[in-house]
């Protein structure tokens, strides 16, 4: 049986194009499972255009083709090696130790905080990206990702994207009203400022049931705010410290939550979602286990 695609690319005033859900679409669906055209590393010494036409002599001419009818900005650049790389710095994706360009993927507009309901990862094993429905999307709706980390305030964010992606963000959170914009700031660096303190757990600088509580902090930030996005791995960041404090049931029930919002953001086959399976089953079989004093790791749901 053909699977059609829950989504089309269309023109969008102001956006160029971007991709609109063609029907109800489920918290959690696969939306794109996509090999990339060309990965390139990161960090290049010498001229950017040399690498890039040397990685795109041996792609066929449907490729070729593929990669130049993506958009660029800015919009008035001109000469094959300056469209190439602005082609590629409008489009390309983290992917495995550089950079990917992902043809379906790349029509995806940003929105940040609450806005984006969609979310893409890196697969190495499989060595392909995925894009899961991080929320429930309304047919009709625009599907959008994130280009940044957008736990910071709406100016700061703003500024990115002016000068990364050449274009000013208008999305449903940049547009609130100042007097709500200032309460999503809020939340947004606190948050931020909140997963900071987190990793000093790392060091010792804070014990597990602090660790814990800050994490309660941080869900329910996120829930006031709408930002939904890592929560697998707030909640398998809290396993690994409830392991290591050696309380089962926090680990289990941290291990429960992860495994759900892995299975919304990475797909219910990701490495990470069934590993963390794995130590909701047996507990002790975190490799953190016992390597700290023993404490009652406190649980979202008491
Ligand atoms: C990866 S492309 C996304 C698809 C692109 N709109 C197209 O026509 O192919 C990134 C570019 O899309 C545009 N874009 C993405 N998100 C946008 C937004 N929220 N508002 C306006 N333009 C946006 C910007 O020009 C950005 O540089």
């Amino acid at each position: 049986m053909k699977h059609s695609l829950p989504f089309h690319v269309v023109d969008l005033p102001g956006k160029g194009k971007g991709v609109i859900a063609l029907r109800d679409i489920q918290q959690g669906e696969l939306l794109i499972r996509e090999e990339p055209l060309f990965i390139l590393p990161t960090s290049t010494q010498g001229n950017p255009s040399v690498l890039i036409n040397r990685t795109l002599a041996p792609l066929s001419y449907a490729q070729r083709i593929s990669f130049f009818s993506l958009s660029f900005m800015p919009e008035d650049v001109e000469g094959y090696d300056a469209i190439a790389l602005a082609t590629l710095q409008t489009n390309a994706i983290s992917a495995a130790d550089g950079i990917g360009i992902f043809p379906t993927t790349a029509r995806l507009n940003h929105g940040c905080s609450s806005a984006f309901n969609a979310v893409y990862s890196w697969r190495d094993r499989e060595q392909i990206l995925v894009v899961h429905a991080l929320k429930a999307i309304r047919r009709g709706e625009e599907i959008l990702t994130t280009y940044t980390d957008t736990k910071r305030p709406r100016s700061e964010r703003r500024s990115f994207l002016q000068s990364h992606y050449h274009f000013h963000c208008s999305c449903s959170v940049c547009s609130l009203p100042d007097a709500l914009s200032r309460k999503s700031d809020d939340r947004l660096t606190k948050m931020s400022a909140n997963f900071q303190e987190l990793a000093s757990w790392g060091t010792e600088a804070i014990d597990g049931v602090k660790a814990s509580e800050i994490a309660i902090g941080i869900w329910h930030l996120g829930e006031e705010e709408g930002y939904w996005s890592e929560r697998g791995r707030l909640a398998a960041d809290i396993v690994h410290v409830a392991a290591a404090h050696s309380d089962a049931d926090s680990v289990i029930s941290w291990g429960e939550l992860a495994a759900e919002w892995y299975t919304y953001e990475l797909g219910s086959d990701s490495d990470l979602t069934i590993s963390v399976r794995h130590t909701v089953a047996n507990p002790d079989s975190h490799p953190a286990w016992g390597t700290r004093s023993r404490q009652r790791i406190k649980t979202l749901t008491p």
